[in-house]
């Protein structure tokens, strides 16, 4: 019989919730993320022998994160990094790990006009990501966002596809095109402006979208992606998972009435998945950049 061995690894906290506050002066600011930290590393040992001296208990990766956000969260792609550069300095067998992190956005209530001091209400469900992993002197960085939801009420087609028996979809040049954007992109370098990147390549990612007339959603994603490249020259590739959140226009002739385009079943399910990387051509490889990270193609 063959021997038996461990294969690849990783342990951790998974989905810490963290708010944190800060309330130095009356105008607070909100910070709140999910962490997951995973470290890998020498850790044979507990999975043969349930040897725990190399293992920093999940709980102490959990309370790290607390502890770190004492002094503020900071771009999230920095906070990661200081948890992954903290536990493989700390301890001589973790070589590396994995820390993800999600950020929601909260908006200030308005009062009277002004964006209110301590009060604040979620803006939406779309969400800012990061990846970052760490293997030996090596470091990673996927950042991205997720549930960011766009709708172009024209502007877009779906002509010249093959029909065979099946097909009864029919052509059309004016429909609408909607989805829900979840985007990654790899970073070349650990030295950047993560926040005002972030900002910029979501804002180059909607007027692709909103600019591009699409034959597509194929198209579209090709189009969001080049540019947000072109802009970018520290991006190396970037992943999307868009679903096609179909809009059928509904028979209103029951009714005794026309409908010129404006009344339409937004369908949950089944939807189009379209998923694809826009990539340099030259890039380094990815390494383990793309580790652990689902649902991207
Ligand atoms: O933009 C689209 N891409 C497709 O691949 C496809 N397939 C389909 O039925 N409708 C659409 N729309």
């Amino acid at each position: 019989m063959s021997k038996i061995v461990l294969g690849q690894n990783q342990y951790g906290k998974a989905e810490v919730r963290l708010v944190k506050i800060t309330r130095d002066t009356k105008r607070h600011e909100i910070e709140d993320v999910t962490v997951t930290s995973q470290l890998r590393g020498d850790l044979d040992a507990v999975h043969t022998d349930g040897d725990n001296a190399h293992v920093v208990a999940t709980d102490t990766q959990k309370n790290t994160v607390y502890a770190f956000a004492r002094d503020g969260v900071g771009s999230i792609e920095t906070f990661a990094m200081r948890l992954g550069q903290h536990f493989t300095g700390e301890f001589g067998w973790i070589t590396g790990g994995r820390w993800e992190i999600e950020q929601y956005s909260w908006a200030r209530i308005p009062v009277d006009g002004e964006g209110h001091d301590h009060s604040f209400v979620r803006s939406s469900d779309e969400r800012r990501n990061t990846v970052v992993t760490i293997d030996g002197d090596r470091t990673w960085i996927v950042s991205g966002l997720s549930n960011m939801v766009v709708l172009k009420s024209t502007g877009s087609e779906f002509r010249g596809y093959p029909k065979d028996k099946y097909t009864t979809l029919q052509e059309t040049s004016d429909r609408i095109l909607a989805t829900s954007v979840s985007a990654r992109w790899r970073y070349l370098t650990t030295d950047v402006d993560f926040d005002k990147t972030f900002e910029n390549v979501r804002a180059i990612m909607l007027e692709a979208f909103a600019t591009t007339h699409s034959l597509a959603l194929q198209q579209s994603l090709f189009q969001m992606g080049s540019a947000v490249l072109e802009a970018h020259p520290e991006i190396a590739e970037m992943k999307f998972s868009m679903p096609n959140k179909h809009h059928f226009l509904v028979d209103l002739e029951p009714f005794g009435l026309d409908n010129p385009g404006e009344v339409f079943f937004a369908a949950d399910r089944p939807y189009g998945l379209i998923e694809a990387t826009v990539e340099r051509e030259d890039a380094p490889d990815a390494g383990r950049a793309w580790d652990s990270v689902p649902g991207f193609c």
